[in-house]
C-alpha cells in the first residue's frame, strides 16, 4: 500500500495545505502572539565546580524540564557528520526511502514513516521520520538503517559513542540533584540496557505554517532525551501554563526531561510539555535520542525520595512497555 509522505504532499503544495493537516484555532502556533523564552537555561557541562553544576541542572529540570548543554565534549564535527548523512537521506528520492519503511502492522518504532499517534481529531502532522536504535549493540537493527549514503552506519556510531559519555554525565548529575547517590538513576533505568532511540524530524518547508504544526503537544515518554536541532528554529515549549519560543544557542544540545525521570523522581524534575511548528520557506530538521529503560523494566517514584506520611508517592509503578502501550493509545496511566 503506499503511504503519502508529508515531503511529496510539500512538494506538490504552493498556497495551500490539505484540510487534515489544519489545526483546530486553539491548537495553532499562534506565532505572533506567543513569548518567546528568556533563553532555555544554559548548563556547562565541563564546570568545574561540581555544586554549581549539580544545583543549575536541578533546578533547570525542576522549573523547565529542558535546558541546553554547552561544552558537552562531543566534537562539533561527529555532530554535523551525523546532521549532513541524516540530511542526505531525507533527500534521496521516495522511493529509496521507502527500502526501510516502518512496518505499521509492527510493534517496533523503527524505520521511515510518518504519523505514528492516533490523533484524537483524526489531525496529521508536518512531518515525517526515521526512527532506529543506536545502543547498546544488541538492540540494533540495521535492517532500519539507511544504506545510503554509504557513511550514514560509521557517522551515526561515531555519535552514539559521544553520546554515552553525555547521558551518564547527566543522569549523575540529576541523581545528585535529587540528594541520592550519582549511580541511582541509571541503575533504575536499566543500567547498560538503557535503550538509545534516534529519531529524525524532517518538516518540509510549508506553505501555512500559521494554521498546522510539525509535532504536537506532548511530553516524552523517554527518560530523558537529548536532541541536536538545526538552523531553522521551531521548537516551543510550555513553562507555567503558557507557551513559549524556545532560542538555542548554536552548537548546544537540547535535553528534554522525558516521563520516566518525573516519574522516578516523583514528580520533583518535570517532564516538558513541547510542540514543534514548521517554516514557510526552510526544511526544519532534528535528531532527538530517546533514552529509555528496557521495556520489561519496572518504573515508579524512587523508595528514596517517597514515604507514606509526608511524601507519597504520586504515579503508579509500571513496566516501560505497559507505560508506553498506553501513551501511544492514549489510554489513562
Ligand atoms: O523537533 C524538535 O525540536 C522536537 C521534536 C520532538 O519533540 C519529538 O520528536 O518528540
Ligand atoms: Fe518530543
Amino acid at each position: 500500500m503506499e503511504v503519502l509522505r508529508v515531503q511529496s504532499i510539500a512538494s506538490r503544495t504552493v498556497d495551500t495545505i490539505p484540510s487534515k493537516f489544519i489545526r483546530p484555532e486553539s491548537e495553532r502556533p499562534d506565532v505572533g502572539r506567543i513569548g518567546r523564552a528568556p533563553q532555555l537555561p544554559v548548563i556547562d557541562l565541563s564546570n568545574p565546580d561540581q555544586e554549581s553544576l549539580v544545583q543549575d541542572m536541578a533546578k533547570a529540570a525542576q522549573e523547565w524540564g529542558i535546558f541546553q548543554i554547552i561544552n558537552h565534549g562531543i566534537p562539533q564535527q561527529v555532530v554535523e557528520e551525523l546532521q549532513r548523512v541524516g540530511k542526505e537521506f531525507f533527500e534521496l528520492p521516495q522511493v529509496e526511502k521507502e527500502r526501510i519503511a516502518r512496518n505499521s502492522a509492527s510493534p517496533s518504532l523503527e524505520g521511515y514513516g510518518t504519523q505514528l499517534q492516533k490523533d484524537l481529531q483524526g489531525k496529521l502532522s508536518w512531518v515525517d521520520f526515521l526512527f532506529h536504535n543506536i545502543w547498546p549493540p544488541s538492540r540494533i537493527n540495521f535492517d532500519k538503517w539507511p544504506k545510503k549514503p554509504a557513511s550514514y552506519t560509521a557517522s551515526n556510531e561515531e555519535y552514539a559513542k559521544h553520546l554515552q559519555n553525555v547521558v551518564d554525565k547527566l543522569l549523575g548529575t540529576l541523581s545528585l540533584g535529587l540528594g541520592i547517590e550519582e549511580e541511582v538513576l541509571k541503575k533504575s533505568l536499566g543500567g547498560d540496557e538503557f535503550v538509545y532511540l534516534l529519531k529524525i524530524n524532517y518538516y518540509p518547508p510549508c506553505p501555512r505554517p500559521d494554521l498546522t504544526l510539525g509535532v504536537v503537544a506532548h511530553t516524552d515518554m523517554s527518560a530523558l532525551t537529548v536532541l541536536v536541532p538545526n538552523d531553522v528554529p521551531g521548537l516551543q515549549v510550555c513553562k507555567d501554563d503558557q507557551w513559549f519560543i524556545a532560542d538555542y544557542i548554536p552548537n548546544a544540545l537540547v535535553v528534554h526531561i522525558g516521563d520516566q525521570i518525573e516519574i522516578l523522581s516523583n514528580g520533583k524534575y518535570k517532564s516538558v510539555l513541547h510542540r514543534t511548528t514548521v517554516n514557510k520557506e526552510k526544511a526544519r530538521m532534528s535528531w532527538p535520542v530517546f533514552c529509555s529503560p528496557p521495556d520489561e523494566c519496572m518504573i515508579g517514584p524512587l523508595p528514596h525520595l517517597t514515604d507514606e506520611t509526608n511524601n507519597p508517592p504520586k504515579y503508579k509503578t509500571k513496566s516501560f512497555k505497559d507505560y508506553a502501550y498506553c501513551k501511544l493509545n492514549k489510554l489513562p496511566q
